[in-house]
């Protein structure tokens, strides 16, 4: 467990950084083409932390340019995969070195707590990098069944020019979940961070220079959407996009890739998680404080979040007094005070928008309260047909929902677009194994919430998912593509004459 400093002791490191500016391409910070910037906010209080380069297309095609350069000529894409790894650990080596640093930057840029980028997002980001470097020498490649005058060998070459499009919820291990594989494949990558949070994947190309990824393999194009991720999407020489974000935008990749050169996409989208409470379930306050962590955790900003609680009436009243009771527990303010569980929204835009949930009626039972970007955590009974019991908030807002029975609560369960997690909570195993069968999702937990670990894939069905998994040896699949290489083995002398 990481010793937290004191806010004072944050406040001087953060007075301290040493913010990045500019784009990385081809092992160089360097300003956008255009000369064009934007401001990079601290949600928290809105200080202008940076005004950084606001990159286009123009940036786009040259660092296209410089990846494909480098992937072709094999300094990255061709060395042995132990020779990737050590270059891997080291970089994961340098950023435990400036965790401290990283984790204030974090906090900065996105509004998150400290205690949560010191305990979870710098060292996930870490142990991340460092357990698919440690795999990538590990993969075996396959020879097929094949008759003795042939050898059929199945190889896994990587994709190549990749571009990664990172949403802002989790800057620094969305993009460890995602440039982990894709390095220790051997593929280019070119990194668009959000724009609200595009600081610490800055940090970290500058960190992976110094670990020895050579030039051009590892690029950061700072900037909006439409500016750098349609024309990564669109060009024609980028092999593949993995995209974390809403569901609307994962779909415009889909028409970007169809409209341009069919690179291969994989998306991983949005939630409206169900976490199913049957009367059954033991130890209620156990179940309350698994709720309230699913629901609240990183303020409800996570694709993961338990944003529907789906209660059995016998246990309905019982339940939302322990939850509250806990989430009672769950301090807001100052993210860079190390007592806070609850930091701010990450910027003014999203904040208004889970505010407008908050609005037209729904019965507050707890929380409600909203301010300069902090929105307390809220527990609201609703209506299954109301916008918040459908749509993701993305907040700290739980939705409740009442039903009576279990097969109720599976069809409630999935009746939504989406099908990221879900979790069910009960003492009866026949009925746990059934639920975890029946709800359409790509992770259910039994008896808890969000259980989740870099050796298991994360990805969702239905409209949160598409096209391959994160994390475990399954993320190579998105990064790996099958090459099938046969040999003639027949003796000539054998060899039939037609
Ligand atoms: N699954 C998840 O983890 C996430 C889900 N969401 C959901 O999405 C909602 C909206 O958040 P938002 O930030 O707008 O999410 P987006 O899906 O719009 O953003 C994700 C990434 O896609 C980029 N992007 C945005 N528009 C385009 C485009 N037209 N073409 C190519 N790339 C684009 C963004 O760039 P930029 O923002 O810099 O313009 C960002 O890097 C949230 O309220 C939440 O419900 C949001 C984030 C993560
Ligand atoms: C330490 C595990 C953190 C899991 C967060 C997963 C969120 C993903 C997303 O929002 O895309």
């Amino acid at each position: 467990m990481t010793d937290l400093l004191t806010t004072e002791e944050y406040k001087a490191i953060a007075k301290g950084l040493s913010l990045p500016t500019q784009a990385f391409i081809d092992g160089a910070f360097r300003p956008a083409i255009s000369g064009a910037t934007f401001d990079s906010i601290n949600p928290a209080t809105g200080e202008v932390l940076a005004q950084i380069a606001a990159c286009d297309g123009a940036d786009v095609d040259f660092a296209v340019q410089k990846a494909r350069d480098a992937f072709e000529d094999g300094r990255w894409s061709r060395l042995h995969p132990s020779e990737r790894k050590e270059a891997l650990i080291r970089l994961a080596k340098l950023m435990k070195r400036n965790a401290r640093e990283l984790a204030v930057m974090e906090s900065l840029d996105s509004g998150k707590t400290i205690y949560d980028c010191e305990t979870v997002d710098v060292p996930e980001t870490i142990h991340c990098l460092t357990w698919h470097a440690e795999l990538i020498d590990k993969i075996y490649d396959q020879v097929a069944p094949a008759s003795d005058d042939h050898i059929a060998m199945i190889v896994r070459e990587p994709v190549g020019v990749v571009g990664l499009v990172l949403p802002w919820n989790f800057p620094l291990l969305m993009l460890a979940w995602k440039i982990g594989p894709a390095l220790a494949a051997g593929c280019s990558v070119i990194v668009k961070p959000a724009q609200e949070t595009s600081l610490t994947a800055l940090r970290l190309a500058e960190l992976a220079m110094e670990a020895g990824i050579p030039s051009g393999v590892f690029n950061v194009l700072p900037g909006g959407g439409a500016d750098v991720g349609e024309p990564l999407g669109r060009h024609m020489d980028v092999d593949m996009v993995s995209f974390t974000g809403s569901t609307a935008t994962g779909r415009r990749f889909l028409s970007y890739a169809g409209e341009s050169n069919l690179k291969e996409i994989t998306l991983e989208m949005g939630g409206k998680n169900p976490a199913i409470v049957l009367d059954d379930a033991e130890n209620l306050d156990r179940v309350a404080a698994h709720i309230v962590n699913g629901a609240f955790w990183n303020m409800g900003e996570n694709c993961s979040a338990a944003s529907r609680l789906i209660v059995q009436k016998g246990v309905k009243d019982a339940l939302i007094d322990r939850i509250i009771a806990h989430a009672r527990e769950w301090p807001m303010g100052d993210p860079l005070d190390p007592v806070n569980r609850v930091g701010a929204l990450v910027s003014p835009a999203h904040f208004a928008k889970v505010c407008s949930y908050l609005e037209d009626g729904p019965k507050i039972l707890m929380g409600g309260a909203a301010e300069n970007g902090f929105v307390e955590p809220t527990v609201l009974e609703v209506d299954q047909n109301a916008k918040q019991a459908r749509e993701e908030i993305f907040g700290p807002v739980l939705s409740v929902l009442t039903v009576d029975s279990f097969d109720q609560a599976i069809a409630l369960a999935n009746n939504t677009e989406y099908g990221l997690a879900a979790s069910i909570f009960t003492a009866n195993v026949k009925r746990a194994i059934r639920g975890a069968r029946a709800v359409r999702a790509g992770t259910v937990t039994v008896n808890s919430f969000g259980e989740g670990d870099i050796s298991t894939p994360f990805g969702g069905f239905k409209q949160s998912g598409f096209g391959g998994r994160d994390n475990g040896i399954h993320a190579h699949d998105q990064y790996t593509q099958l090459k099938t290489i046969w040999v003639d083995l027949s003796d000539d002398s054998d060899e039939a004459v037609d």
